[in-house]
């Protein structure tokens, strides 16, 4: 306990260990541990457009006990991890812009500071799992995500048709692939993010691997401008992936009265 509150994470830094993060305003049952894929990178001090202050984001990894406790991988196993998880990132992001009759490279310029992260998320098992999420619904604000999970099960995405939330069974070997809201916009909603949760039990624990794609923090993100006509105009009003990260950030530390930022609030209707 004591090497993980060497590395918490917080407003300042929020790389490292923390183990109350809230979805939309309700406490998550897990603890997480975050770095960052391109370490240092920079991002805007505050969700404040105003404000023009930058900071550097660097990592913390624990320095005892040298192999990494957290889930018993060390930093190089997990930097090695992301390297390859970034490799499928970008052939997948190559996929979906060809899928778009784009070129296959017409994302990666959006990548080159790129806020990503990878997180090792620890569900503990709970005492009373009906009053509890490992993680409340909610879609990821990235471009992508690449989730490796063990054989525990708990994530959920909801069925648009008809709300029924459904299990993404664990399927050993094989990764979970999410769109996430960037995609949404870029590609003007030819492709949906999924709204997920993660449900927990009282018996196992459960570990997973989330590796969340973020473009660099002076990405404008809107609608992209080949995809766009007169018959299918921009669906959202552009908006700074620093600042909508900052915001987020901000959020996701304590408990608000009011929803956090969503694509939502840049959506024209
Ligand atoms: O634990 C999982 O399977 C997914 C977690 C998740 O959705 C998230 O961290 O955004
Ligand atoms: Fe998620």
């Amino acid at each position: 306990m004591e090497e993980k509150r060497k590395v918490k994470r917080d407003e300042v830094n929020p790389m490292g260990y923390y183990e109350s993060e809230h979805t939309k305003n309700v406490r998550d049952w897990k603890e997480v541990f975050d770095f960052l894929i391109k370490d240092p990178t920079f991002l805007p001090a505050s969700p404040e457009l105003e404000d023009d202050e930058m900071r550097t984001l660097s990592n913390q990894w624990p320095e005892n006990p040298p192999q990494f406790s957290l889930l018993m991988f060390a930093r190089e196993v997990c930097q090695e991890y992301a390297r390859e998880v970034e490799k499928l990132g970008y052939k997948l992001l190559e996929l979906i812009a060809l899928s778009l009759g784009l070129p296959s490279n017409r994302f990666n310029g959006y990548f080159e500071d790129q806020l990503s992260r990878m997180r090792l998320n620890h569900y503990p098992p709970c005492p009373c799992p009906e009053l509890a999420l490992g993680v409340g619904r909610h879609k990821d604000a990235g471009a992508l995500t690449i989730v490796a999970q063990d054989d525990v099960g708990g994530l959920q995405v909801k069925r648009k048709s008809d709300g029924v939330w459904v299990p993404v069974k664990p399927t050993s070997n094989a990764l979970v692939i999410n769109v996430g809201d960037i995609i949404q916009v870029w590609s003007n909603e030819a492709y949906e993010s999924v709204e997920h949760r993660v449900v927990v039990n009282s018996e196992r624990e459960r570990f997973s691997i989330p590796i969340f794609f973020f473009p660099s923090h002076y990405v404008r993100v809107k609608p992209l401008e080949e995809l766009v006509n007169e018959g299918n105009p921009p669906k959202y009003k552009p908006y700074n992936f620093g600042k909508f990260n900052a915001a987020r950030n901000r959020s996701n530390f304590k408990k608000l009265k009011v929803q956090n930022i969503q694509i939502s609030d840049f959506k024209i209707i």
